[in-house]
């Protein structure tokens, strides 16, 4: 080939590539040392330190805690959307496609969610504007995000909201009053789509609805995600929700992730002290209610969470000396379904004896 038709070629491929709208799948995500402050009388203090979590394109992965635990600021920090007297302070958030999105700012920022990240906040039910229609405020979205093709993305909202048992036309038409929970919930839901995300952030997406309409709500949560191809994160108190639509579970508790893995291999076999207090907390369906035992204590508050060794010592049946001092690394165990990953020195001490 001469060296003019090579020339040619790659120029035409790189006008294609400019012209073409980016090529959007499910991304991978890699956030690796974060620590996320918040401003405080008492000084500048952490609610999530030096977490590392992978979230692997096409997965579900839910995150569990307390309330307190963290969960909320390690979600925003995904879309660096973290509010004063909050701010990161340390680590990265790699999104494939976009990079290191702890370094966005202004318009880049803005593009980014909505575009590529869709974030249905805690409490979602209350979130819409109750002076407009859901259709207005779709449209508000599309201008503020230069959609030319504002007829498409009505019908791609009408699409979406059919495809989670919704009469698209008649909910684009009402009022936020005019809508249940559970439809304001999906129009949440709608709206983190409708600009075609692949990464998907769920904020506690069934608190306050009743059980049937949870089930309902999760059960289109996974097939929307299969469907669209999507990489989702959901964050809930409620172990139970994780346990239906996760892949992948991280257990969070006073900032830090305590334990990850495949989720039916963490719920069937917990090795953190902490995670086996959620579970044993769950009143069972089936025996006696009784059994279900509430973990004791409280968890701790930015102010009250210790500065140095394990942030669960004080609520922990396993406490050793070296609890108080040192704070327990991550240990990785490579498995067939993905790697399990446990912070404790107890855990550590048993399974080397
Ligand atoms: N704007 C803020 N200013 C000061 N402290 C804050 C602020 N927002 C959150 N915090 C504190 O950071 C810690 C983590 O809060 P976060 O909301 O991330 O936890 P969470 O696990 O999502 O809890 P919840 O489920 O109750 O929302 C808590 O101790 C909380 O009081």
């Amino acid at each position: 080939m001469s060296e003019r038709s090579e020339v040619t070629i790659k120029q035409s491929t790189a006008a294609r590539e400019a012209a073409a709208p980016p090529r959007k799948e499910a991304p991978g995500v890699r956030i690796s040392g974060l620590t996320v402050v918040y401003k405080t009388p008492a000084g500048e203090l952490p609610a999530v330190r030096d977490v590392s979590l992978t979230l692997e394109p096409g997965s579900i992965t839910g995150i569990v805690g307390e309330s307190g635990s963290g969960k909320s600021t390690l979600a925003l920090s995904l879309l660096n959307a973290v509010q004063p007297p909050g701010r990161i302070s340390t680590g990265s958030v790699e999104i494939d496609g976009l990079g290191d999105v702890v370094g966005f700012r202004g318009e880049r920022l803005r593009k980014a969610r909505g575009q590529h990240i869709g974030y249905v906040f805690q409490a979602a039910q209350n979130s819409l504007n109750p002076l407009k229609t859901v259709g207005k405020q779709l449209l508000d979205l599309g201008r503020s995000h230069g959609v030319d093709d504002l007829r498409g993305l009505v019908r791609e909202a009408k699409e979406l909201l059919g495809r989670m048992g919704l009469d698209g036309a008649r909910v684009l038409d009402s009022h936020q009053h005019e809508l249940s929970g559970g439809m304001r919930q999906r129009v949440g839901i709608m709206l983190a789509l409708v600009l075609n995300a692949h990464l998907v952030v769920l904020d506690e997406p069934t608190t306050a609805l009743d059980m049937i309409t949870q089930a309902n709500i999760l059960k289109i949560v996974r097939e929307v995600h299969a469907e669209r191809g999507l990489t989702t994160l959901v964050i809930t108190h409620d172990i139970g929700v994780v346990a239906e639509v996760a892949d992948r579970l991280a257990v969070m508790y006073g900032g830090r992730l305590v334990e990850q893995g495949p989720t039916r291999q963490v719920l069937a076999a917990p090795r953190h002290p902490y995670t086996r207090g959620l579970i044993k907390a769950i009143p069972r369906l089936v025996g006696d209610i009784d059994e279900a035992q509430a973990l004791p204590g409280r968890p701790p508050t930015l102010v009250t969470v210790p500065k140095e060794g394990c942030v669960f010592r004080e609520r922990c049946a396993l406490r050793m000396d070296v609890c108080d001092t040192v704070d327990p690394q991550a240990r990785v165990d490579e498995g067939a379904y993905g790697p399990r990953i446990v912070a404790c020195h107890a855990v550590t001490v048993k399974e080397r004896a």
